[in-house]
């Protein structure tokens, strides 16, 4: 790559800190190297995917050849444009909301709260640059991998092509990830619009902000600006927010915006965007009514695309859509046998722990599964997610609709944090546990947590059905006195009761009065 096109590398604001991150991320003095004969891995893509199948497979010391491509930023969407910046500025906004609460736990806190949005940012960019180096061209070198940047394309069945050079490979891998899907709604381009990949470079507030799509990204990041002090509506399509979780969950997370200052607009039919002379025009309409709604910015979030154009798949046997992306079986085999795929490209967990134990899955499957033998599938994972919100909302395992779906008898397990001490005693009464279970049985199926800290709970329900731990088991697992954690232990103990029948009371009675 000339050094022209390594200048175009830019992340806005161009200070000492984005500086910083694109030095590690895209260094403008890199120099690809000369290819080697043959490669073990060629990965295109490095975000999570990619990044874990190359120090994955370079790391294990065992003299195999890994070449891993990337066209713009190392680290992909999670650093630069995804998780490690919205989790920093939702960190400053949830002081906001602690101060909103702050008279109900006995704080008067002044009338107005002073947020400097432009530091903020600052922090956020500065952390973000403080992380970089953890995925930069310099660490992944150090660990053996040769590092191209350019953008990867399949030239032959069996050779990559970037930047004019060609890299033979036994195996390839196609981690290219997903963008924000275009909305498609009448004069949006021209009016212009923020998604994930320009919103982490605002350095001024917009007073009045309208986020389309209320998923994770329209959530989380409608109540971060809301606290930060945007005047925020929230455009959905569906009857409630978070199509993909419990809707009591998000009936919860709905009353909270609400109550928030945020403008929730539900069952939202887009129609038109036009600029005005007082700012964004947004025409829509809900239940039968047209409505408008005028602001500064508009933010989409409304899903991903994947990115599969300009690879070349077709050469190679690659099946994809643009909607769903690459087509992979359970071993994240693509239907070319010596391609694999791994993350946002081909799967529907649209998550950076996803994508790390997907990348794990195909550095087995490629490399140490000896004429297909002893292969990891995707569908054995237990994935949870959390969307990080306040409160936030996780979830491990199946849904009571997909028990429902798959007929499955199950039985429901819930426990109202008003019911737990800590959750109190800390004002964060609101939230829920779920637990389902096979009915007649302690297996747990699933569950969902609505807590301002559920990210951190859900994983001991996550170990508990990987590690085969039944309710009976966990209701023997002493919880510390106060916790919020203590509410798993609630419904293991739940459930135990289920277990006494009315003889067994009565036998247990009668027991009793004989000791
Ligand atoms: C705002 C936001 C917040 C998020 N928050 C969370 C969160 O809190 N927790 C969570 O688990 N997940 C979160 N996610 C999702 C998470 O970021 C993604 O699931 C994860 O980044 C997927 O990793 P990946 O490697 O599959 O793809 P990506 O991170 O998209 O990486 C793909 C890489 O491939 C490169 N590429 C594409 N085409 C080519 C080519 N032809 N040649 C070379 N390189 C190419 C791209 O430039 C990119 O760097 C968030 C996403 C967004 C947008
Ligand atoms: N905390 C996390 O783990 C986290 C955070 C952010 C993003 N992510 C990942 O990123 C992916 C993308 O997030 P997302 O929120 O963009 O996608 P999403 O597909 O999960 O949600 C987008 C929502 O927008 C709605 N929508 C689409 N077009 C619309 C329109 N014209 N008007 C109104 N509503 C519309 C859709 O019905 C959908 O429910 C997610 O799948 C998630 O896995 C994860």
């Amino acid at each position: 790559m000339s050094n022209l096109e390594f200048e175009r590398v830019t992340v806005r604001p161009m200070d000492e800190y984005n500086q910083t991150l694109v030095s590690h991320v895209h260094p403008p003095d890199w120099v690809n190297p000369k290819p080697a004969d043959i490669y073990d891995l060629v990965v295109i893509g490095a975000g999570t995917a990619g990044l874990v199948v190359a120090a994955g497979a370079a790391g294990l010391d065992l003299g195999l050849k890994v070449a891993l491509i990337e066209k713009h930023l190392m680290g992909g969407d999670c650093l630069n444009v995804g998780c490690v910046p919205s989790k920093t500025i939702i960190r400053s906004a949830r002081v906001v909301g602690e101060l909103w609460d702050g008279k109900e736990l006995g704080i008067n806190i002044p009338q107005n709260i002073d947020i400097d949005f432009p530091a903020v940012m600052e922090r956020m960019r500065r952390i973000r640059a403080g992380i970089s180096p953890h995925d930069s061209a310099a660490r992944f070198q150090k660990l053996g991998v040769d590092v191209f940047l350019g953008s990867g394309r399949f030239a032959s069945k069996n050779t990559v092509e970037v930047e004019g050079q060609t890299l033979r490979f036994k195996k390839a891998v196609i981690a290219t990830g997903a963008r924000a899907a275009q909305p498609g709604i009448t004069g949006i381009e021209k009016a212009g619009y923020l998604t994930n990949e320009s919103v982490f470079s605002l350095i001024q507030k917009p007073e009045r902000l309208a986020v389309i799509g209320g998923g994770p990204i329209g959530c989380e990041l409608a109540q971060a600006f809301r606290r930060l002090g945007s005047e925020v509506v929230l455009l959905h399509r569906s009857s409630h927010v978070l199509n993909k979780e419990d809707a009591e969950a998000a009936e919860i997370l709905q009353k909270v915006l609400i109550k928030e200052g945020i403008r929730l607009v539900l069952n939202c039919k887009l129609e038109e965007v036009v600029t005005v002379t007082e700012g964004k025009r947004l025409y829509f309409s809900t239940n039968g009514h047209r409505d408008s709604v005028t602001v500064d910015e508009i933010l989409v979030g409304a899903g991903r695309a994947p990115n599969v154009e300009g690879l070349n798949l077709e050469a190679v046997g690659v099946e994809y859509d643009k909607q769903h992306g690459v087509k992979v079986n359970d071993y994240l085999q693509t239907t070319n046998p010596k391609i694999y795929a791994a993350g946002d490209i081909c799967m529907n967990w649209k998550f950076t722990h996803a994508a790390d134990a997907a990348a794990r899955i195909v550095i087995k499957n490629t490399l140490f599964s000896p004429f297909g033998l002893s292969r990891s599938k995707l569908s054995s994972l237990v994935m949870p997610w959390v969307t990080y919100t306040d409160p936030e909302i996780a979830h491990v395992g199946l849904s009571e609709q997909e028990a429902k779906d798959k007929g499955w008898n199950i039985e429901t397990i819930k426990i109202p944090f008003s019911s737990v001490d800590r959750a109190i005693a800390d004002g964060e009464e609101s939230g829920f546990l779920k637990i389902l279970h096979k009915k007649g049985s302690d297996e747990i199926l699933g569950a969902t947590i609505v807590a301002r800290h559920a990210g951190e709970m859900i994983s001991e329900v996550t170990t508990a059905i990987v590690g085969k731990l039944g309710l009976n088991k966990l209701s023997g697992v002493i919880h510390p006195y106060p916790t919020q954690a203590e509410a798993i232990k609630k419904a293991a103990d739940a459930y135990r009761r289920t277990l006494l029948t009315e003889n067994t009371k009565r036998l247990l009675g009668f027991l009793t009065k004989l000791s």
